[in-house]
């Protein structure tokens, strides 16, 4: 992934971030949780603070009265009645804060990931084509999928773990210091030797979690590609190698995951056992003075309780300490992907295109995919040509040319490097995006199909379009038979369904979205050339159809389907070396008459008629 400010982002900003883009919208939900995770940890602290009265009330056998946190005054010989009474008001008025506030963090959470997930998506499919193309999809899926879950927890643990340990280890600290002020002073000791132990855990987990992340990322990678390529693996007969190679993928997530585990379990015992030093040092100083009569029994009870509670409260938050680790590395890496803008993006005062016909011109056009300080050599070279309304132009030449790289370039999926692309005159870049891709239907050489009907399919890009705009299109795309003949007809699944249908079929269903859209602009790419000869000649019919009186740039690799086009450009290397009509190019003699030759089935020298 292309590294941006954010994934250097220091934590300040990091959380700033996370409050504005993500929490700060809600505040209320926040604010209770964060209020009932104090009055859970209050209330915890309250219980163990109940062990005092209950211990020297209960079983010393003392007569004065016994005042339950200086709110009920009650006699002693009412004890046995009093205190379990208050000890069960506290913990199910504890229970009832924990639960409250678990079920809030748990919406607010989820809400979060979810928000993250669509934003994440929404930026993966407005980003550059070229950037799309040069990441493996595996990166989006997992990043989509895990690294925003990591966020949530990392959230989750934050606002409630530590605002609920925290102010139990408060709460109980400060109760402590009530009980005895030097003994708590000896626990204090502690805090600074628990500091060492989660600094220490925290920059292991960190390590691990940015391991686990990229190794993630490379297992989504390998079962899309396996999927992808699922028929090349069982021809060359590669599934154990690669299962092998996934193999070593998930051995090398799991060394990072068992690390990261490792770190996050070991940090808990570790500061136990900072906990029990500190327990040995309290019952010895403890033991101590409580000969000197200083300390009652249930004030040491009750404060030996707290300290243990106080280590359960450090415990978590040295987990949290570790998952907040993960959970911010996860969240600088979504804010990386978040953040990369695209290249292509519509220029502020852009002005709208009407509906209607269009010249296409391309002026001078160079283009590379790759800057030239990246070593990057043009692959376009003041290319010019035009198409008017109504006319159809056709690109052919050798493969690698250029043709594709030019049909890319009409609806902006990379914008040129040098000259322009007018339509009616105008640049490109000066026109609204949504405008431009309004006026232009391509028609690729393995069409896509999305799961689900038919219908939907063809009426893709105007999800509007009635049914009977739905079947003109698909009888002008002579689709009409064909898929009335389905089970469902129209309501037939495509998609991975679809892999049930003709390459010619698929192609048809492509033409009739063509045909819904209804655009000025028309970019076939090799429409026909994947298709046996009935087949063809079908699809042929009915894309002559649709280029009536639309500006039509077409890619053809075989000459017979550019015979009858207005004018054909000869590209070579980037250039236009040859440009004119089919007639004309055969009688010069040059590349185009080479390529006609080659292509004639008898091998005699190319006319009309052969190349036919
Ligand atoms: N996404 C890309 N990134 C970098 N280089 C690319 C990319 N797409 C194409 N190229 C390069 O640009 C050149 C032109 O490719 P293009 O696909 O436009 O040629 P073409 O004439 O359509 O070829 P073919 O007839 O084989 O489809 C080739 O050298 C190709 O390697």
């Amino acid at each position: 992934m292309t590294t941006t400010a954010a994934e250097t982002m220091p934590l300040r900003a990091l959380l700033a971030r996370i409050w504005r883009d993500y929490l700060s919208r809600h505040k209320g939900s926040l604010v209770l949780s964060i209020l009932l995770a104090a009055v859970t940890g209050l209330l915890t602290a309250a219980l163990l603070k109940l062990l005092e009265p209950a211990v020297n009330g209960l079983f010393l056998g003392g007569t004065a009265p016994i005042s339950l946190f200086g709110l009920v005054e009650f006699p002693a010989s009412k004890a046995i009645l009093w205190i379990p009474a208050a000890i069960l008001a506290v913990a199910v008025a504890r229970t009832l804060a924990a639960i409250g506030q678990a079920a809030l963090v748990n919406r607010l959470g989820h809400t979060i990931v979810g928000d993250i997930q669509v934003r994440l998506f929404g930026a993966m499919i407005r980003a550059d084509l070229a950037r799309l193309r040069s990441q493996h999809s595996g990166g989006f899926v997992s990043s989509v999928l895990f690294d925003a879950n990591l966020v949530r927890e990392a959230f989750t643990s934050g606002v409630v773990t530590y605002t609920q340990n925290l102010l139990t280890l408060i709460a109980v600290l400060i109760y402590m210091g009530f009980i005895d002020w030097q003994l708590t002073m000896v626990v204090l000791l502690g805090v600074p030797m628990v500091a060492l132990v989660l600094r220490r855990f925290g920059r292991k987990t960190r390590k691990a979690a940015v391991g686990a992340m990229t190794e993630t990322e490379n297992l989504s990678t390998a079962l899309m590609e396996n999927l992808d390529g699922v028929r090349l693996i069982k021809i060359e007969n590669r599934e154990a190698a690669e299962e092998a190679r996934v193999g070593e993928v998930v051995a090398r997530r799991q060394r990072h995951v068992i690390k990261g585990a490792n770190a996050r379990a070991f940090a808990g015992p570790s500061s136990d056992l900072v906990a029990y030093i500190v327990v040995a040092a309290v019952m010895a100083y403890a033991g101590w003075r409580a000969q000197s009569g200083e300390m009652t029994v249930g004030g040491f009870a009750a404060f030996i309780g707290m300290l243990l509670a106080a280590g359960q409260a450090l415990r978590q938050v040295t987990n949290l300490a570790t998952v907040m680790a993960e959970g911010f590395t996860a969240a600088r890496r979504l804010f990386g992907a978040l953040d990369i803008e695209p290249e292509i993006r519509e220029a502020p005062d852009a002005a709208p295109l009407a509906a209607g016909p269009v010249e296409v011109v391309l002026d001078r056009v160079s283009f590379a995919y790759a800057p030239a300080a990246d070593g990057g050599a043009p692959t376009l070279d003041q290319v010019s040509l035009r198409v008017a309304p109504g006319e159809t132009v056709a690109l052919v030449g050798p493969s690698g040319g250029g043709k594709s790289t030019i049909l890319s370039l009409l609806p902006r999926f990379y914008d040129v490097t040098g000259g322009a692309v007018t339509l009616n005159g105008r640049d490109l870049r000066d026109l609204r995006l949504h405008d431009l891709r309004e006026h232009i239907a391509l028609v690729t050489q393995e069409p896509f199909l999305f799961d689900d009907t038919i219908a939907n399919n063809i009426a893709y890009g105007r999800p509007g379009a009635t049914q009977d705009q739905i079947e003109a299109a698909a009888r002008s795309a002579a689709a009409h038979d064909f898929i009335t003949a389905l089970p469902q007809g129209y309501d037939t699944r495509a998609g991975e369904a679809g892999l049930r249908l003709s390459g010619g079929q698929r192609q048809r269903i492509a033409i009739a979205r063509a045909f819904v859209k209804d655009a000025p602009i028309l970019l076939l790419d090799e429409a026909t050339s994947a298709l046996d000869t009935e087949s063809e000649a079908l699809v042929q019919a009915a894309l002559e159809r649709l280029m009536q009186g639309r500006a039509t740039l077409m890619i053809a690799h075989r000459l017979s389907t550019v015979k009858n086009a207005n004018r054909i450009y000869v590209i070579e290397a980037g250039r236009v070396v040859e440009e004119g009509s089919h007639d004309a190019l055969v009688a010069k003699g040059g590349l185009y008459a080479r390529l006609a030759r080659q292509q004639s089935l008898d091998g005699a020298p190319v006319n009309v008629e052969t190349v036919a």
